[in-house]
């Protein structure tokens, strides 16, 4: 452990494994909302993990995994997803040993790859994890990317089910809260297919657009003569490539429904501007309007700008 040992007390010691965006937001908001006693980040690079200690992000770090696991009231997953499964295929087995295990969550971008493995692991869902994902980050990444607002007057989602322990539910709920987050619940399989079509799918699309007209022939100047549309519609593609790989792999069969749906739509659209067809692709046009106008509506209704 590389500062002080634990003292004891009533407000819980939080434990972030992965002190990244997430995990460093987390921590920043946590120290300022006073809802831990203590914060402790482990994770495989111990120079961000002295990083986050130098800037007040975290109490303490430890490289040693089980001493991560033993130290925590709760611990929250807070890694790419594909280590998120690794992580709790290490960190559940050890939890049959301890007699009160620490509540466990997580804040990865899909939920049914996590329950599954739990299940596989545990034998049925762990009564204290409780998964979860916030819905507010950026293109950026890292400890240094950190920032305590991050959550405030974003939606977190939870993804409860009848195993959990009340408790532990609720103990991660006030845990979001007193970031200053707005928390829902919503069933496992709901808030993967959701995420798909609203996260996951404009990724793709973002990486694909910027890929494929970097890799053509005026691949310069499209990119000096690109006006602010580009710039607002690929952003997105500046984000970690191993989280979002790790996303596509993890939610596999909706986000391939949700790029068939849309490759349908595209194609309308495709035979709409060959046969000149004015009218379709003005109804198209007017219909996505309105809806991203009202979007942007209930956007600045729940954020105040
Ligand atoms: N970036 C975003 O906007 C959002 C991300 N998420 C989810 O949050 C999770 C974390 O994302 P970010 O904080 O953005 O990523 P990040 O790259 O900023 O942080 C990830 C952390 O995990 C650690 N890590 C990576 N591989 C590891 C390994 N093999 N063993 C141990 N530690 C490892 C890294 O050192 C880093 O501290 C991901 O599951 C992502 O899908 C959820 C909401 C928003
Ligand atoms: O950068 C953006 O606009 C994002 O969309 C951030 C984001 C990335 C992944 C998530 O699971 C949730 C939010």
């Amino acid at each position: 452990m590389a500062a002080d040992s634990l003292p004891g007390g009533t407000t819980p010691t939080v434990v972030i494994l992965g002190l990244g965006l997430i995990g460093g937001s987390l921590a920043r908001a946590l120290h300022g909302s006073g809802f831990s006693h203590r914060c402790i980040g482990w994770g495989h690079r111990e120079a961000s993990l002295q990083r986050g200690l130098e800037l007040g992000v975290i109490d303490a770090y430890t490289l040693d995994l089980e001493e991560a696991v033993d130290a925590a009231d709760i611990l929250v997953i807070a890694t790419p997803t594909l280590v998120a499964e690794q992580m709790l295929e290490q960190i559940l087995p050890r939890l049959r040993q301890r007699g009160q295990p620490p509540v466990i969550t997580d804040v990865a971008s899909v939920k049914g790859s996590l329950q599954r493995t739990a299940e596989a692991v545990w034998g049925g869902m762990p009564p204290r994890l409780v998964l979860g994902h916030p819905i507010a980050g950026s293109e950026r990444s890292g400890v240094e990317a950190s920032d305590a607002q991050l959550f405030v007057n974003h939606r977190v989602i939870l993804t409860p089910v009848e195993a959990n322990e009340p408790a532990a539910v609720e103990l991660v709920r006030a845990m979001w809260l007193s970031t200053g987050a707005e928390v829902v619940d919503m069933g496992v399989a709901e808030h993967d297919t959701v995420l798909a079509a609203t996260s996951h799918l404009p990724h793709v699309l973002a990486y694909a657009l910027v890929d494929a007209l970097a890799s053509g022939d005026a691949s310069e100047d499209i990119f000096r003569f690109a006006a602010g549309g580009f710039r607002d519609f690929t952003r997105i593609a500046s984000s970690d490539p191993v989280m979002w790989r790790d996303i596509a792999i993890a939610n596999r069969s909706a986000l391939l429904q949700a790029i068939d749906q849309f490759s349908d739509r595209l194609g309308q659209l495709r035979a709409a501007i060959d046969r000149g067809d004015g009218d379709s692709l003005l109804d198209t046009f007017d219909r996505a309007k309105t809806a991203r106008d009202a979007f942007a509506a209930l956007l600045a209704s729940r954020t105040g700008s």
